[in-house]
């Protein structure tokens, strides 16, 4: 169990900022880098295998030969950190690369060629996208169903070999500036702009929120759907780039081009770092993945063995990959259960004292209503003619029993549910919201039970999700703040007298009060009026609540009102302005709980009347 030690410190971050551009790369660092070494390894061996191996002519030949997979990985490694993946890319490299042939030879223009490569990449991703998406099945089924399908057309295009390329398509693959290749050059500056918007930017921020919790994602406002089938697109476009750039550099295709390449890509970015799980993964490790698949490739040629053999050593270095990955997670677990990581909130004790001796709700200031809301799902009425209102500084506890109509309520205040009928008032104002992003617009927040944060990011990433502030780099590139993200955070969290060491460490590794700490201070900002919380303590120790029931009291006191939907009597009694109990759905009592005896609440509660 993990101990808030009120005054220690939270734990710290593991890793200094990107380039020094004051931008923290998002998602956990890989921790098995080491097995990178394998790549050093393997140089030494193949190298006292056969002295000709160590040569800066063999070197630039696996670099050559590398170009492919390095292209390719960016788009792997961006699905599997979003917790996705596509298993049809060699099919996809096959079908692109031979039509691109056909369309190069028919045509005898390279332009067309290349343009007809990269429109069927960006398609054919994005059909992989739509049915992931739509089939709501395993990605590793949908995609393999692609690969069969892919590979399959391949060959009815062509069985056979295409050639005859016109010199545009082959200078490209095979033209070379200053002695380097056209591909090795458009390989690098690809792979440097991936990585920089997964470090840097906030799609790639969202990439890796995805890949922690798509859950949470969704409900701090990103669109995981259209994000998903955006790097699906992506990907197929990177292929298509792969496949032209084969097509150029070999002069021929063969409908067997991709075979084993997809095993080959997942291989490099697994052993880079990225989790097959999602969430973690950094270009570094990445690339060193590349470079290890690219040597070994190479060193098993030179030492003379057959093709079978690379497969054999590829599908070992995945195994080794997958099982460094599961021991990466359980480690994790392990010192996030460890970890006595704590905050300190300005006397705790200060939260069992009566709500009234901390603050005065304004009452005659109503901040919100809702009247005469109804819901249904299907037979069931879940909610009948249910309202109350909210005053500004008030805390209004939401009771009932279980089935109640509580949740019903709260989801159709934050805009998750669109009631039957009855209608709603912000200071005054009628308001209808449509989705979670249109109440969080009009300033009304609301607290999940299930806190919606990502695990794999840090508390400031976490802070911002979703509401992402952005600069320019160099005057043109736009790069997230997370100076400003940092900034906000430690004000945010200050304003509740919660004191936060470093706002770099990551979320996973905080005990339950620090994360309820967070997801409250988050929905604060200077516009919320009203801010929702689904049973904030259930899941707390004694001190965790006292802190957490602190934090409910600064909120309240600052102006904004309060709903705390809850069902525990203590909390109640120490926070409760008001309470609004519901009974099938309907209003049974909305009144003070200072002279209710301990039998008419508990009565209330569990019946719904007072007795
Ligand atoms: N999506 C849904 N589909 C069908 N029935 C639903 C749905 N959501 C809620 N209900 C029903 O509506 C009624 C009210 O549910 P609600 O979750 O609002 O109650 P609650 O007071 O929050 O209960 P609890 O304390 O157990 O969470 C229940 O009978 C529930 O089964």
């Amino acid at each position: 169990m993990t101990t808030d030690n009120v005054g220690s410190a939270w734990p710290q971050a593991q890793e200094g900022s990107f380039l020094r551009l004051g931008i923290k790369a998002p998602g956990e660092a890989s921790g098995r880098i080491g097995l990178a070494l394998v790549a050093l390894g393997l140089v030494v061996l193949f190298s006292l295998l056969n002295a000709s191996f160590f040569s800066l002519d063999n070197f630039v030949v696996i670099g050559v030969n590398s170009t492919s997979i390095l292209i390719a990985v960016l788009g792997t490694s961006a699905l599997l950190i979003a917790g996705y993946v596509d298993l049809s890319i060699g099919s996809m490299v096959a079908l692109i690369g031979i039509i691109t042939a056909k369309v190069a030879v028919l045509t005898g223009s390279a332009v067309l060629a290349v343009g007809v490569g990269l429109g069927l990449g960006l398609l054919l991703g994005l059909l992989n996208g739509f049915l992931v998406r739509r089939l709501s099945i395993s990605p590793l089924i949908v995609t393999l169903a692609m690969l069969a399908l892919y590979g399959g057309f391949a060959f009815v295009v062509s069985s056979t070999a295409v050639y005859g390329f016109p010199p545009g398509l082959l200078e490209l693959g095979r033209g070379k500036i200053f002695g380097i290749q056209f591909t090795v050059i458009i390989a690098l500056c690809v792979f440097i702009i991936g990585a920089f918007i997964l470090t840097s930017t906030v799609t790639g921020l969202r990439i890796y929120a995805i890949g922690g919790d798509p859950r949470a994602a969704e409900l701090c406002g990103i669109p995981v759907g259209k994000t998903v089938v955006g790097l699906y697109a992506a990907n197929g476009l990177l292929i298509g780039l792969v496949a032209v750039l084969i097509a150029g550099r070999l002069g021929s295709i063969t409908p067997t081009i991709g075979v084993r390449f997809e095993l080959d890509v997942l291989t490099a970015a697994i052993l880079g770092g990225v989790a097959f799980s999602g969430g973690a993964g950094r270009p570094l490790g990445i690339a060193i993945g590349v470079a290890t698949i690219g040597i070994l490739n190479a060193g098993l040629i030179f030492v003379g063995l057959q093709s079978w053999w690379q497969s054999i050593a590829v599908g070992f270095m995945l195994l080794l990959a997958l099982t460094a990955d599961q021991l990466a997670i359980g480690m994790r677990r392990k010192r996030a259960r460890a970890a006595t990581a704590s905050f300190s909130v300005a006397d705790p004790g200060a939260a069992l004292m009566p709500a009234a001796t901390a603050r005065t709700p304004h009452e005659d200031v109503p901040v919100f209503a809702i009247a005469g809301a109804r819901k249904s799902f299907g037979a069931v009425t879940a909610l009948e003619e249910a309202g109350f209102t909210v005053n500004k500084g008030e805390i209004v506890c939401l009771l009932g029993d279980n089935g109640a109509g509580k949740s019903t309520v709260v989801k159709i205040i934050s805009g998750a549910l669109q009631p039957d009928a009855g209608t709603m008032t912000l200071e005054d104002q009628p308001v209808a919201f449509r989705s979670p992003q249109d109440a969080r617009a009009a300033g009304l927040e609301t607290v999940y039970q299930d806190l919606a944060l990502c695990p794999n990011l840090s508390v400031s990433h976490n802070m911002i999700l979703g509401r992402e502030a952005t600069r320019r780099w160099l005057g043109f590139l736009p790069v997230r703040d997370d100076r400003k993200a940092a900034e906000q955070c430690r004000e945010r969290l200050a304003a509740l007298g919660v004191k936060l060491r470093d706002e770099d460490v990551l979320v996973r590794s905080l005990s339950g009060g620090q994360r309820q700490s967070i997801a409250i201070a988050r929905s604060l900002g200077e516009h919320v009026k009203l801010i929702c919380l689904d049973e904030p303590t259930a899941a707390l120790g004694v001190k965790q609540t006292a802190q957490v029931m602190n934090l409910i009291r600064s909120i309240a006191a600052q102006g904004t009102g309060v709903i705390l939907v809850t069902h525990d009597l203590a909390t109640v009694r120490a926070l409760a302005d008001r309470i609004v109990v519901l009974s099938l759905g309907r209003v049974a009592y909305d009144g003070p709980v200072k002279q209710l005896s301990a039998d008419q609440l508990w009565s209330l509660m569990a019946r719904g009347r007072l007795e």
